[in-house]
């Protein structure tokens, strides 16, 4: 049985009809507003924030203004079929939860990881888990319910704990692992940079590191003892400058799915399907590592051309229910939703979460059904028209 999404519509209306007004904001903006308002300011501006004057990070967003859905009339949308085959896997919908290394810091408690580990879990959605987390990828785990999950591994410069990352995310039971190539080396951040407050450097969100035994062999002391020089050595292994050549050895690690993130350029894409990657994950990390550089999304026709059928991941700048559509009709097989539902977190812990989640899955499953696209494969670029004048 394929679910309704829209049906979260009736439920609200109906729930105010016998006095349960809406618990939550129902759009972006005032989430984002809200949550910013309730989360302590330096996780507040490091989520919120990006790279240089934030240019990349509003063209992200603006990029999808520029696409309209043709409307389609008497096609009988009445059951639309969300459904995603994904390495083997269905899906109930093509949304995915990206991967947020600060996501435990967003909550109340510190568990944001393992709030939206149970988000991942009640609504079928699946995490990517961030190697940068505030619980061990273990514990995350244990909550995804039947829910399949993905790790997401920051590739460190000691090539025995990236090994050893890898080895325990199979043995925890994710079900792909996510390389993302556009971090490497922090981007230039003026919000994080006025207030020289930079979270892992605090020591938060290393939770994969100090519970791994070969970091922990690394130390002289335990962690725990010296939170300073763990996070200090962090800092010294955190970034792998990979290249084409360690593309090999990153797929020796491991026979699960392997996707590379942070790809834009068609070429990049090939080069990556020639080595034997599961899929590609295009994103320009929400614009927080280059500015000045180009939208995500004008970059998705090309990255799926050259995926050549591979499954495209796609995230950067999507909002709304209609940002989902839009990037689907551009060719990407599961859209990444990231800020909002750290914002969702910040305003309602789990169920903050999977209300964002059920918001913007609502809001695409009425579009597919208003504008007569009953299926995914329904939703092609000749579904698109470029908006005349911008
Ligand atoms: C606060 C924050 C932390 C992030 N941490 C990670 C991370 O640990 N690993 C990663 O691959 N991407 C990380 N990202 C990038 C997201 O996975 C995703 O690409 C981005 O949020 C998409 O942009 P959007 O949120 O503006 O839509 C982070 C993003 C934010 C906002
Ligand atoms: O903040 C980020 O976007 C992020 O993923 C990150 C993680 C570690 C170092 C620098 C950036």
């Amino acid at each position: 049985m394929t679910q309704q999404f829209g049906d979260y519509q009736l439920e609200i209306y109906f729930n105010a009809l016998f006095g349960v007004q809406p618990q939550w904001p129902m759009a972006f903006a005032e989430w984002e507003a809200k949550a910013l308002a309730v989360l302590p300011p330096s996780v507040a501006s490091y989520v919120a924030g990006g790279a240089g004057d934030e240019f990349t990070q509003r063209a992200n967003v603006s990029a999808f203004e520029r696409w309209g859905l043709y409307p389609r009339m008497m096609v009988g949308a009445t059951a639309r079929d969300l459904t995603v085959d994904l390495f083997g896997m269905t899906l109930p919908s093509p949304l995915f939860l990206s991967p947020i290394g600060v996501i435990g810091l967003c909550a109340q408690d510190g568990h944001g990881d393992l709030a939206t580990a149970r988000a991942a879990a009640r609504t079928g959605v699946p995490m990517v888990a961030s190697t940068l987390s505030n619980d061990p990828m273990e514990d995350v785990a244990a909550e995804f319910g039947d829910t399949p999950g993905f790790f997401q591994l920051y590739t460190p410069t000691d090539r025995d704990l990236a090994e050893s990352l890898v080895h325990r995310a199979e043995a925890a039971g994710f079900k792909g692992i996510v390389v993302t190539l556009d971090t490497w080396i922090t981007g230039w951040r003026p919000r994080d940079l006025g207030s020289g407050s930079f979270p892992q450097l605090r020591g938060h969100a290393l939770a994969n590191y100090t519970s791994d035994p070969v970091f922990r062999a690394r130390l002289p002391h335990a962690p725990e003892d010296d939170p300073r020089a763990t996070a200090m050595h962090w800092a010294g292994i955190f970034g792998n400058p990979l290249t084409w050549e360690d593309l090999p050895w990153l797929r020796s690690l491991t026979e699960l799915p392997l996707l590379l993130k942070g790809l834009c350029h068609p070429e990049d894409v090939r080069r990556a399907r020639d080595a034997g990657v599961d899929g590609v994950y295009c994103s320009n990390h929400g614009g927080r590592q280059a500015n000045g550089g180009l939208a995500a999304l004008d970059a998705l026709p090309g990255v799926v051309e050259a995926a050549d059928g591979l499954p495209v991941l796609f995230d950067s700048g999507v909002r709304s229910g209609a940002d989902v559509v839009k990037a689907l009709a551009l060719g990407a097989t599961a859209v990444g939703v990231g800020r909002p539902y750290a914002y969702g977190l910040a305003l309602g812990g789990v169920d903050g979460v999977v209300h964002v989640l059920r918001s913007l899955l609502a809001e695409a499953d009425l579009i597919m059904a208003v504008d007569g696209y009953p299926r995914l494969a329904d939703l092609t670029p000749q579904a698109l028209l470029p908006r005349p004048g911008r």
